[in-house]
């Protein structure tokens, strides 16, 4: 199954929200269609920029050649195509006024999107529009391009660097997926080739120790533990030293999330930076932030805290499947910009893969590909 089937499969619970929600706006102060529909102009953005962002040098896919991006944009019918040559002609359609355009802001801030980006998507979708009369399919069509405009500049694979070993610290809050990501992110690596290690960094929480433990043998990784309570810097040292004894590409470190005491915890993080620094001053390479779908707008608030805590270069959203909260990440990429990496929607080592904004914008709103 293809990422992105998958994708449209787990994401059911916001597809729905959103999908429906538009079926219903069009559907409030729609009619059955009596007039043909008066052509689209020339939508104001590319649905799909597929020009290069401002990637770094030679990003690689997390997995090893995941099956994204395999139909050349060419390939596919455009959007007038889609929108006149189908059966939409004979949906029910409605006048794009501004009591719709409400509807439409209450709709995407409801769906957690942020009232910021829900405002300019409305407003991009309303311009030039303004008094056509609108198929809940062509709603559809004019919002996937829009969160695909927002979200290609940030749909960025976790960069690999020449460097090694590579090392990659995770954060995130207790429970947001951490341990999980760690271990996809080591089996799709290490079947890719990649020498990795991973450093259980969360020493006190022997649970999370364990579930490291088993995701490594899973994968054939190492992951290098140390005893309860003990220093997570040091065991951020010793992983170094193994690392680099061992040639390994990626090292990737777990650590705490324990909120509760934000000035312990960057302490924490920040002597960990320290003391792998001593070994190499441009470590870590990256940061990525785990992010949990579920909780909704608080993720926004937990960027911003990590933000301050350590230096954030990424982000990973987990638990896509089984929320209605998936809009959130299109509030994210518009707030902060980082790159997002990649996204889990399961429990199982395939259920993360590199981030597609296409893909991602296409099922949140329930349209096929
Ligand atoms: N449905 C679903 N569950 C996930 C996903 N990612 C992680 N989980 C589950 O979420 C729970 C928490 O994940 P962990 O990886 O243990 O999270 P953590 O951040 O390491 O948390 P601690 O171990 O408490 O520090 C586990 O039961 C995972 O199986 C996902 O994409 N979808």
């Amino acid at each position: 199954m293809s990422f992105f089937s998958k994708l449209r499969d787990r994401l059911t619970r916001s597809s729905s929200k959103i999908g429906e929600g538009l079926d219903d706006i069009v559907a409030e102060g729609g009619s059955a269609q009596d007039v043909a529909p008066t052509p689209e102009p020339a939508p104001p953005t590319t649905p799909v920029a597929d020009t290069p962002s401002s990637a770094p040098a030679a990003p690689v896919a997390p997995a090893p050649a995941p099956a994204q991006a395999t139909t050349p944009e060419a390939a596919r019918p455009g959007m007038l195509g889609r929108l006149f040559g189908r059966s939409d002609a004979d949906e029910p359609r409605r006048e794009l006024d501004d009591a719709m355009l409400e509807d439409l802001e209450e709709m995407l801030i409801q769906a957690d999107m942020g009232v910021e980006t829900s405002l300019r998507v409305t407003a991009n979708i309303a311009e030039g529009r303004m008094g056509r009369r609108i198929s809940s399919t062509e709603l559809k069509e004019l919002l996937a391009a829009e969160i695909t405009r927002i979200m290609t500049p940030v749909a960025r694979p976790l960069p690999i660097y020449p460097k090694r070993p590579q090392v990659v610290l995770v954060v995130g809050v207790n429970g947001s997926g951490k341990t999980t990501t760690i271990g996809k992110l080591a089996s799709q690596f290490k079947a890719a080739g990649k020498n990795v290690v991973i450093a259980a960094g969360d020493t006190f929480r022997a649970a999370a120790v364990e579930q490291l433990q088993v995701w490594g043998k899973r994968a054939g990784v190492p992951v290098m533990t140390a005893p309860e309570g003990s220093d997570p810097a040091s065991l951020a040292f010793d992983a170094m030293t193994r690392a680099e004894a061992e040639g390994a590409d990626l090292l990737m470190i777990d650590t705490a999330g324990r909120l509760q005491n934000r000035q312990d915890l960057m302490e924490e993080l920040a002597k960990i930076v320290r003391v792998i620094r001593k070994k190499d001053e441009t470590a870590p390479h990256n940061t990525l932030l785990v992010l949990d779908a579920t909780t909704g707008q608080n993720a926004l608030s937990q960027v911003e805290t990590f933000q301050k805590l350590a230096d954030v270069s990424g982000l990973v959203m987990t638990k896509l499947d089984g929320t209605a909260r998936g809009g959130v990440l299109v509030a994210l990429a518009d707030r902060f910009g980082l790159p997002i990496h990649a996204i889990g929607v399961g429990e199982q080592i395939d259920d993360l893969d590199a981030f597609d904004a296409r893909d991602f914008a296409r099922a949140l709103v329930g349209l096929g590909d």
